[in-house]
């Protein structure tokens, strides 16, 4: 096929996956070929993410460009043999319609894009997955300085270093550290009213909302163009803190219906599930604190959900993101996601769970192709939007006065500000924002000290400094503001 050379980029050897207890592929990950030749429509396409020497051939009437997306669907779907019933868990109208992707990870929605495109990638669960190809591969993520590199198969695992600041580390840990508490574990089906959490999970957290932060919304952004998922499809950040000795006992973020049948009654049956989970690191760990995947490695299932001791460890290292995802990209759970924080030996550990789910978070939001899957009748939902370019301001506020000044967003939809940051006097910081927000300055003993200063941010250029100077503008004079 004309693909042969980009097919390599998005193909798993078979040999690569190394359970012999489970399929040796990606369930419901396709990358497909198309092409025009001879007033036909032609197909080349390697199944669940594998690559197969006899790859699937099939042709369709040239006609079938002309049609609609609905019936030109159809008519793939039935060349490719696959239908709502590779996924176990029944209840198929409450499963969400495929996907197909360009491999910019850009959701395509007519067979003329299809057909520009090319190469395409059909994901069965309808979210864009990032296909692993092998543990060491390093695929440079178009358009961001960042690069996804492959620590595992099975499950899919991914690092990405100098994903976030150290100063972003920092503010993180601010914003998590005003509002913690003990981490709670949400109680399965056959887990006592009185499940006492200390026993699997033993670090405090916080949860903090994008809303109160610019930072936080630029990373929403920031991930959404890792994980190629809308931004709608988050949770708010959980910010964890593991002191000398906490862990987190092995555990799967998903929730699997089996077990969260009667606790949970949020997942659609088990369709609307946490897929991903992005990690962050926000400190270097001493010893200890490594994230643990006891399964990896074709290991089984752990007798022991407390023991660090095998498995596929990952270093926590400030800045760095590991993310791996809890489902197949049919949908289904993957039992190989398996995961623990382990005890924290020496110093301390802060970190972050950044959760994503495979369906947009608000059920109000109806997923894309709903209107024309109609497989198994009656779907409800699908985000429609697009990711969003990130258009992020940095601007820099350099305080040139002998005191401290205090910084605050002044979110538009509420009169309470979001504090920021303190730049210390004859000292400047950076911050993250976007065009229109409100930047409060305050100078004084603390915090609630005097306003001396609003500040809109300019749409551009994409990095503006603002000297807080004695001569210009923001003198603090009294009673003026
Ligand atoms: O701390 C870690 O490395 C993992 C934590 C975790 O899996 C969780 O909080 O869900
Ligand atoms: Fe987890």
């Amino acid at each position: 096929s004309p693909c042969e050379e980009r097919s390599g980029a998005w193909l798993t050897d078979r040999d690569e996956f190394l359970r012999t207890d489970e399929p040796k592929y990606l369930q419901g990950l396709h990358v497909a070929c198309f092409w025009q030749q001879d007033h036909k429509l032609l197909l080349e396409a390697h199944m669940n993410g594998v690559r197969e020497e006899k790859p699937l051939q099939a042709e369709f009437e040239s006609k079938a460009l002309n049609e609609d997306w609905r019936s030109f669907r159809k008519a793939l779907q039935s060349k490719m043999r696959f239908t709502k019933a590779t996924n176990e868990w029944g209840n198929f109208h409450l499963k969400q319609p495929f996907g197909i992707f360009a491999e910019s990870g850009h959701r395509l929605g007519s067979s003329a894009e299809v057909l520009a495109a090319g190469l395409v990638l059909i994901m069965e669960g309808g979210q864009w997955f990032w296909p692993p190809v092998r543990v060491g591969y390093l695929r440079r993520l178009q358009g961001t300085p960042y690069q996804l590199e492959t620590q595992s198969v099975q499950p899919v695992v991914f690092r990405v270093r100098g994903f976030l600041r150290e100063e972003e580390c920092e503010v993180i840990i601010a914003m998590g550290k005003s509002n913690m508490s003990e981490s709670p574990v949400v109680p399965m089906d056959i887990h006592k009213p009185d499940l006492d959490a200390k026993e699997y999970r033993t670090s405090t957290q916080a949860r903090i909302s994008s809303s109160e932060s610019p930072l936080l919304q630029e990373l929403d952004l920031r991930i959404s163009n890792l994980t190629r998922v809308p931004v709608s499809h988050n949770e708010e950040v959980q910010v964890l803190r593991y002191r000398l000795g906490e862990f987190y006992a092995a555990h799967n973020d998903n929730f699997d219906p089996e077990f969260y049948q009667t606790s949970v009654d949020y997942i659609d049956k088990g369709h609307r599930n946490r897929l991903l989970t992005v990690f962050w690191y926000l400190t270097n760990v001493e010893k200890g604190g490594e994230t643990n995947f006891p399964r990896a490695n074709a290991l089984p299932q752990p007798q022991d959900v407390h023991s660090c001791k095998d498995g596929l460890k990952v270093r926590p290292e400030v800045g760095t993101v590991v993310f791996w995802y809890s489902l197949r990209p049919n949908g289904n759970n993957d039992p190989n996601g398996l995961h623990s924080g382990c005890p924290v030996e020496d110093g301390q550990k802060w970190s972050a769970n950044y959760w994503v789910w495979n369906k947009p978070r608000s059920f109000e939001i109806s997923m894309p192709d709903a209107e024309v899957d109609d497989e198994y009748s009656g779907e409800m939902s699908v985000a429609t939007e697009e990711v969003q370019a990130a258009n992020n301001i940095t601007v820099v506020f350099d305080n040139r006065h002998s005191y401290p000044m205090y910084l605050f967003w002044k979110p538009p939809d509420r009169d309470q500000e979001a504090f920021m940051g303190v730049v210390k006097p004859k000292e400047s910081i950076s911050m993250l924002t976007f065009p229109g927000h409100v930047w409060h300055l305050r100078a004084g003993a603390d915090q609630s000290s005097q306003l001396i200063g609003a500040q809109e941010i300019n749409d551009r250029p994409s990095q503006q400094v603002f000297l807080l100077s004695p001569e210009e503008a923001y003198e603090p004079s009294a009673g003026e503001l």
